[in-house]
């Protein structure tokens, strides 16, 4: 089981990431939660206020039990107006690591690596698009469907190494080959592209759109202390700079693209921070109607990482950020977590606070993010799915309604590849459509 094995002992170092704050008063806690799950009182359609939000992030106890039955609630009833009552969503794919070297030192991050260390190793800068297309190739053979490219962010403005290897081969940027890849990877197995590349301007948005159905960047935090103070998680990472962040996000969303996003949580943000990011997030799709998902996801340490002594979000903590982003962000809004990074019984919890899709999930290959949580196998997610209550259903990459809604959100050029993989009437993973490897 996931939980026993692998996390290597933490070092108990004195630590600067971890912020310790205090609870709210009983009576505090109970009217927040009184306006935020009660009908009549601060629905999704109105905005809640940030100091309820804050405050509910933490609630424990009965409380929290609550907070995360109104939010189950609110999952379920989402749901059942979209046609697809107690279905909980995956998408099998693989994952492909296009480059480890990045221009950021994000200090939670084990999936960087600098060019000495892939020299030794006798790796190159990139995958090459053999390589690439070949992982595709043995995820088509095990019913993958989404190709799921996540890499370091503009490494040729910090590497020559990669500068040069881009050079060699005629491609002008990292997001130049990101598309040249994913073309690649699509004509050839037919596996639909999901692109998460850091920050991406809009021209580079318009080019990914032709080749992926949809894209994503975690916002991570709004905390502006995260990124400016030495020594914190963002620090020296321009590329976590949370107004940049908030600017991409509303770009994805002018150039109509069914876009993925969400928080990091246990990363030396305060409950204030937690909340504003929710609310951010909340809004950006209220102006654009483009976030297709909320990755809900919680902090592992890494022993090789300067957060190593970090302690992991806490359970309670972790469930309290589900359940307030389901209701914050509405029935309507697919709240994702990972199931690969809390245990088995862990993964019912979410569950019963209100996420209704695993995301990505591989019969082949690694988290390469979090490369020490192997994934639960995929009976065993059905299993854990179903003693919840709840079906386990496979989707494509881009989401249900979008997939439905054809263009302007997904490009036309895409819709034929789409149409291959997708269930006509639900928009979900089509019942024995396979890729053509
Ligand atoms: O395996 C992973 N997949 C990650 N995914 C992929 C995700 O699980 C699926 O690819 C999407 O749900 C699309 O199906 C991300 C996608 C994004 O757009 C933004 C961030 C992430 C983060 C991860 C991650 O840490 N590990
Ligand atoms: C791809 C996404 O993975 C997340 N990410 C990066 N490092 C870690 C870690 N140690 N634990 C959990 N999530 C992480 C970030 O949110 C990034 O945007
Ligand atoms: N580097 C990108 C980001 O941090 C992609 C995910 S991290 C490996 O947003
Ligand atoms: S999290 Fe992304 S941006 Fe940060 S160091 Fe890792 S690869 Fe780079």
């Amino acid at each position: 089981m996931s939980d026993e094995r692998v996390d290597l002992p933490t070092p108990a170092i004195p630590d600067r990431h971890v912020v310790s704050e205090g609870l709210p008063s009983p009576e505090r806690m109970r009217a927040a939660l009184d306006r935020m799950t009660t009908p009549g009182g601060t629905g999704p359609s109105d905005t809640p206020d940030v100091s309820d939000v804050e405050v509910l992030l933490a609630a424990r106890g009965d409380e929290l039990v609550r907070l995360r039955a109104a939010a189950a609630d609110m999952r379920d009833a989402g749901l059942v107006a979209a046609g697809r009552p107690g279905q909980i969503t995956y998408s099998r794919k693989v994952f492909i690591p296009l480059t480890r070297l990045c221009r950021d030192r994000c200090h939670y991050c084990t999936f960087v690596t600098v060019p000495g260390r892939l020299a030794r190793a006798g790796q190159g800068a990139y995958l090459e698009i053999d390589e690439v297309v070949e992982i595709a190739r043995q995820g088509a053979r095990l019913g993958c469907k989404e190709a799921l490219f996540t890499l370091g962010d503009r490494p040729e403005d910090r590497w020559p190494a990669a500068r040069e290897w881009l050079d060699a081969r005629g491609y002008t940027s990292t997001i130049d080959y990101v598309r040249a890849a994913a073309a690649a990877v699509l004509a050839q197995t037919g596996l639909l592209p999901h692109a998460n590349p850091g920050v991406m301007t809009v021209e580079e948005m318009r080019t990914l759109k032709t080749v992926a159905p949809s894209m994503g960047m975690m916002l991570e935090t709004t905390s502006r202390r995260l990124f400016e103070e030495k020594g914190q998680a963002h620090f020296g990472s321009p590329d976590k700079d949370p107004a940049v962040r908030l600017r991409v996000l509303d770009d994805a969303g002018r150039v109509r693209i069914p876009f993925t996003t969400g928080i990091l949580v246990g990363i030396g943000e305060t409950r204030r921070d937690r909340a504003e990011s929710i609310l951010a997030i909340g809004a950006v799709h209220r102006r654009h109607g483009h976030i297709q998902e909320v990755i809900v996801q919680n902090f592992r340490a890494k022993p090789d990482t300067a957060m190593r002594g970090t302690p992991d979000a806490e359970l309670d903590e972790f469930l309290a950020a589900i359940a307030v982003s389901r209701l914050v962000l509405g029935p309507d809004m697919r709240v994702q977590a990972p199931p690969n990074l809390v245990s088995e019984q862990e993964c019912r919890d979410l569950i019963d606070s209100g996420v209704d899709d695993w995301g990505g999930v591989s019969p082949l290959t690694p988290d390469h993010v979090n490369p020490e949580r192997p994934w639960p196998n995929l009976d065993v997610l059905a299993e854990i799915t179903a003693a919840c209550g709840h079906t386990l259903t496979e989707r494509i990459t881009a989401q249900p309604p979008y997939v439905l809604a054809g263009p302007p959100w997904i490009d036309d050029g895409l819709l034929d590849d789409v149409a291959a993989l997708a269930d006509p009437l639900t928009g979900l993973a089509g019942a024995g459509t396979r890729v053509h490897a």
